[in-house]
């Protein structure tokens, strides 16, 4: 019989990678994010990345980063980390964990808070000096959400689309 492959990827990388896979569906120009929902036991429960509503055009709404706050994206996308929330139809997310390319707004931290998410596995913490980081990490410390920054393997791997 022969041995068991080696190379596989772990579960770490696995979700984080799943992470990157759904950011890649993002159409904003600047910033791309993607968030996998996992259970307790290790299975895939959800996904998302951010992007306007639906029925509001990606054509139509505006990416730009600044300028009138109503011409801007700020004010329309939603967040990866709210629609892979939003995106879960099976019942309960108390106890899961959510796997994230950039670490959540203050603004979905507390929809993490209130989903019953208790571990955040994150990978850039580019925005950690804003106010909205800041007060996101004082939520999630005040609510016992354990959060900690994928310790990435440096692998790549390709994938034939
Ligand atoms: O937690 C987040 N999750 C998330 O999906 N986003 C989205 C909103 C915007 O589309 C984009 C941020 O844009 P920018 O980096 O250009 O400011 O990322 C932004 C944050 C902020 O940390
Ligand atoms: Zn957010």
């Amino acid at each position: 019989m022969s041995d068991k492959r080696k190379d596989y990827i772990s579960w770490d990388e696995y979700f984080m990678g799943v992470a990157k896979l759904s950011a890649l569906r993002s159409k904003d120009p600047n910033t791309q994010v993607g968030a996998c929902i996992v259970s307790e036991d290790n299975k895939i429960l959800s996904m998302g990345y951010n992007g306007l509503p639906r029925g509001c055009s990606d054509d139509e709404f505006p990416w730009s980063r600044e300028g009138d706050p109503l011409d801007n994206k700020y004010l329309y996308t939603a967040h990866s980390e709210l629609n892979a929330i939003l995106n879960y139809q099976g019942g309960t997310l108390q106890n899961a964990k959510m796997y994230v390319t950039l670490f959540p707004c203050n603004e979905c931290a507390k929809a993490i808070i209130q989903a019953g998410i208790k571990t955040l596995v994150y990978d850039c913490d580019k925005y950690s000096d804003t106010a909205s980081v800041i007060a996101s990490k004082r939520m999630l410390n005040a609510a016992g959400v354990r959060y900690y920054k994928y310790d990435s393997t440096g692998r790549t791997v390709q994938i034939e689309l």
